[in-house]
Order: C-alpha cells, then sequence, then structure tokens
C-alpha cells in the first residue's frame, strides 16, 4: 500500500490531503502537526476548518486510510511521499523582517525528514515558498542522507482558495509541479502525476522545472490580488465622479481577454497568502537588485490598504465627523464568506481604526469564535489594546442582535446570510437609531430598496 504523509494540519495540508485519500481508498494518508489542540480537533466531530464539504469527505475516511495523529517521526519513517504543507508567513523580525517569508517552519520540517527516514522518500513541496526554496531542501536532506538513501524533491505548489477548498482540489483548473529534469526527478513526478490523474484529467496536470513552478504559485496570487486592487482603485474614481463600479467591472470583463472573475470591489483583500506571498515577491526582486520590479509589486499591497482607510473615513466622515460612542454593528469579520479564517481580514483593520475613533463596535460572523475576534484584535500592531477592546467591542450572536440601536452598519463579509433576501432590513431599520446608515463594503445590498425603507445608503464604488 503506497503511504502518504502530510507535515501540516492546516488549511492546506488538512483538505487537500483528505482529499487524496477520499480520492484513492488503496492510499494510506497520515496528517500530523506539532499542534496536539489541533490534531485532537481532527480526530473529533468538530473539524479545526470551517470548509463547505469537508466533514463528510473527512468523515468517510477517517480511521479507514486517513489518520490524524502527532506522532511526526513515525509518519514521516513509514512514508513513500511526504507533503510538507507547514505555514510560511511574513518573518516579523531580522533580515527581511515585514517582507520576506520565514522559513524556519519548512526548514525544521526538513531537517525532521532528514533525521529520521531510513528510506528513500518523494519529499513534496506543498507550502508557498519563495522561488529556489527546493534547492535549500535538497541541500538540508542531501547532507544528513548518510544511510544510502535518495530524495526526490517536487514542487507541487497549491490554489485552493478558502470557502471552496473542496470544490477546488475536487475540479482544480490546473494542478502544477515542478521538478529537477533528470531522469531520477522525472520518474518521482510521474509517480504524483499518477496520484493527481485518478480525479484530474490528464491534461489538467502541468509539469515543469522546479523554479518555475514556484514562481507560478506567487505570480498567481500577485496577478489576482492585482486585480482587486486594479478594481478597489477604480472604485475610488467612481465614488468620485458617479460612475459604478459593478457597471464599469461588468463592461471591463465582459472583455475576453480580461475575463469577468476577480473585479469585486471591496472593503480590500484579507487572507493570509496575498499580501504575504505579494510582499515575498517584492523582497526577491529587491534581493535581486530590482527595485522598479519591487515597487510595482508593492504598490497592489499599499492600495489595499488605502482601500481600507478610505472606506473607513468614508464611514466617519458620513456619521457627521464622529463615531465617539455611536454602536456600529459590524457584520462578518472573517476575510471572505464561507470561512472561519481572519487572517488579515479587512475588518480587522477597519475595527482597529473605529476603536480609536472611540465608537462601540457590535460584531457579528456567522462563523468566527468570538475569542477569535478579541484575539485578532489585540494581536501586537493592530493598534489597539486589550482595555480599549473590552470598552469598545461587543460581539453578537446574531445580525439582529447587533443592530439593535446602532446607529449604523457596515458589511465587512459577504455572508449570504446578510443578503437582502435573507435579513429582514426593515425589523433592522425599526431597531436602530435614526438617521439609520449602512455603509455596504462588499457591494451586496439593494441600495434602492434600502433607501425605500428609510435607510441612509453607502456603497463601495457608488457615490451617494
Ligand atoms: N490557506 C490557504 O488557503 C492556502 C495556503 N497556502 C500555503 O500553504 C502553506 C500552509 O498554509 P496553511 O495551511 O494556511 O497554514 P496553517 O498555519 O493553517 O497550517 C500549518 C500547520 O503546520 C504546522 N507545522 C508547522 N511546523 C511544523 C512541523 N515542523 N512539523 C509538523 N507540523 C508543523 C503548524 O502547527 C500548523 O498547524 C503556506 O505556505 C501557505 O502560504 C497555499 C494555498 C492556499
Ligand atoms: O495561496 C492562497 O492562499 C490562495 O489565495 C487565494 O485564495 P483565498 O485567499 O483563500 O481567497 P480568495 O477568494 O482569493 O479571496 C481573497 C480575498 O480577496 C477578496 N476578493 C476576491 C475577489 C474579488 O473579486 N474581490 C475581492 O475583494 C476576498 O473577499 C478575500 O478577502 C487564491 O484565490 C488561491 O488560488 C490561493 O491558493
Amino acid at each position: 500500500m503506497l503511504k502518504i504523509c502530510c507535515i501540516g494540519a492546516g488549511y492546506v495540508g488538512g483538505p487537500s490531503c483528505a482529499v487524496i485519500a477520499f480520492k484513492c481508498h488503496d492510499i494510506k494518508v497520515t496528517i500530523v502537526d506539532l499542534n496536539q489542540a489541533r490534531i485532537d480537533a481532527w480526530n473529533s466531530d468538530r473539524l479545526p476548518i470551517y470548509e463547505p464539504g469537508l466533514d463528510e469527505i473527512v468523515f468517510a475516511r477517517r480511521g479507514k486510510n486517513l489518520f490524524f495523529s502527532t506522532d511526526v517521526d513515525e509518519a514521516i519513517r513509514e512514508a513513500d511521499l511526504i507533503f510538507v504543507s507547514v505555514n510560511t508567513p511574513t518573518k516579523k523580525s531580522g533580515m527581511g523582517a515585514g517582507m520576506a517569508a520565514d522559513l524556519a517552519y519548512i526548514e525544521t520540517a526538513t531537517r525532521r525528514i532528514a533525521q529520521v527516514a531510513t528510506t528513500s522518500k518523494i519529499v513534496i513541496e506543498k507550502s508557498t515558498v519563495p522561488c529556489r526554496t527546493a534547492q535549500s531542501m535538497r541541500t538540508i536532506l542531501e547532507a544528513n542522507s548518510t544511510k544510502g538513501i535518495r530524495f526526490d524533491i517536487l514542487s507541487n505548489p497549491e490554489f485552493l482558495a478558502e470557502g471552496t477548498a473542496i470544490q477546488d482540489l475536487f475540479h482544480p483548473d490546473r494542478v502544477l509541479m515542478g521538478c529537477l529534469q533528470t531522469p531520477e526527478g522525472l520518474a518521482a513526478q510521474q509517480k504524483l502525476v499518477d496520484i493527481y490523474s485518478r480525479w484530474i484529467p490528464r491534461e489538467r496536470v502541468i509539469t515543469m522545472n522546479l523554479w518555475s513552478s514556484e514562481l507560478s504559485k506567487l505570480a498567481a496570487n500577485a496577478l489576482l490580488a492585482q486585480r482587486i486592487s486594479s478594481i478597489n482603485a477604480l472604485s475610488a474614481i467612481c465614488e468620485a465622479t458617479g460612475a459604478d463600479v459593478d457597471e464599469v467591472a461588468y463592461a471591463c470583463g465582459t472583455d475576453s481577454r480580461i475575463g469577468p472573475k476577480f473585479l469585486k470591489a471591496s472593503v480590500g483583500f484579507g487572507g493570509s497568502c496575498f499580501q504575504k506571498d505579494i510582499l515575498n515577491l517584492v523582497y526577491l526582486s529587491e534581493q535581486l537588485f530590482l527595485p522598479e520590479v519591487a515597487a510595482y509589486w508593492k504598490s497592489v499591497v499599499t492600495m489595499n490598504e488605502y482601500q481600507k482607510m478610505r472606506f473607513t473615513h468614508r464611514i466617519v466622515r458620513t456619521l457627521f465627523n464622529t463615531v465617539t460612542n455611536k454602536r456600529i454593528a459590524l457584520l462578518g469579520f472573517a476575510f471572505k464568506k464561507d470561512t472561519g479564517d481572519t487572517r488579515e481580514s479587512a475588518a480587522i483593520t477597519m475595527c482597529s481604526y473605529l476603536i480609536q475613533e472611540h465608537a462601540q463596535l457590535a460584531v457579528y460572523d456567522p462563523k468566527v469564535p468570538p475569542k477569535q475576534i478579541i484575539a485578532d484584535l489585540i494581536e501586537p500592531g493592530v493598534g489597539t489594546n486589550e482595555v480599549e477592546v473590552k470598552k469598545h467591542v461587543s460581539i453578537c450572536s446574531s445580525a439582529y442582535e447587533a443592530c439593535v440601536d446602532a446607529d449604523a452598519i457596515v458589511i465587512c463579509t459577504e455572508w449570504d446570510e446578510f443578503k437582502m433576501g435573507a435579513l429582514d432590513y426593515q425589523r433592522i431599520y425599526a431597531s436602530m437609531n435614526k438617521p439609520a446608515f449602512i455603509f455596504d463594503g462588499r457591494l451586496i445590498l439593494d441600495a434602492p430598496k434600502l433607501r425605500e425603507i428609510g435607510f441612509k445608503v453607502e456603497t463601495i464604488g457608488k457615490s451617494t
């Protein structure tokens, strides 16, 4: 029986390897992590991450050919293929702080493989890493493989998006793989191609050299984020001119060379990867003495920060230039709908700005646990401390509760349950202070209908 080990039971390692187990009953998949609580949750009825369709897949295969464990060494020892899916966050200190990827977790996992392996392994770089990381992994593995065993390294970046992870893993646009173009490298790659080809059409499994594969992952995220920053930059022009950003996106998106996706203006992109991966690319460009290239990509992140600030300023300005002690219902805290993930969520920055303006925030999100919201707001660097958060933030258990006595509602996440048919906005209006304002940061509401009810509506990318 072929055995796969996945190091890192996070948003990528968990779903991606659970899907391999689901699609290939004859492969034993063991997902390991150092974090005991996370592994306990994977082994419980309440999985550590919320992702539509994930429960069914895990519950169908867990204990059969899918296992979750903290016994990293044993899983490495018995595996033929090892996915490295550990986190690669932005470095917080030292060289490249605030930009470069922190590769400490990759290195620790790689060294562990080198130390405990007693048979040859195919090591697959699944985490998003700077270009040429596979070379460092190979150097570490080879320097430690004194036991006459060989390690082949593949790059196999992941393109799933949270909220649609299972759909993306079942029907990916493509699966990307890179290897050293040697007979051994190509043979190792073929083994991985054979696994994915069980459910993905062969023409969608793309192979190339290692460095192209590594860079393609950073490039894809940078290009996607760049589209969002572009439409958000246009949203500012729309608000000032009377143009409508939805109409502009539609007009541009119908050009088949541009395409309609990823042109939704918003309060700014969030998520653990876009900003991190662009900054990673900026750092790489700087290291390669390409300052113009670095500045170009950096502007995508600068525009995103500007968008969050710009929308918050619009809120304060519209509420007669003061939000002191005004109750503001913040609907949605996750970085996008259908996930409980809050990493780099635009809501965090907006809450921080509003707390500094002394607003009283009533926050509701259907999937983010209250203690996560508080933890995010007191995280160093966010700009607000525990005392301020306790004084200014209350967490609510429904949108209706958040809106009672509120002066304004701010839509931060595009959850379906905030849409017009799903919430009774007449009831909400009746429970609010007047004038009652709604700030739609996600373009999900019907402004004319809300105005009929009596709301004062401000929408991103539209003038009032
Ligand atoms: N979250 C996403 O949607 C996507 C993430 N990625 C990339 O995938 C990688 C992983 O991301 P996430 O799954 O979101 O991170 P995560 O933080 O959710 O999970 C990483 C896990 O690795 C574990 N870990 C770290 N070092 C370890 C070690 N030495 N041994 C065992 N376990 C260890 C951590 O405890 C953690 O549970 C990152 O490089 C990210 O950029 C790529 C595509 C999508
Ligand atoms: O490397 C990663 O981590 C992943 O990053 C993104 O996936 P993800 O961050 O999970 O979610 P997206 O759907 O890309 O949304 C990212 C952010 O952009 C925002 N967004 C997205 C699309 C859009 O048109 N407008 C917009 O503001 C979303 O609300 C969200 O805050 C990419 O889409 C994945 O392909 C990639 O694998």
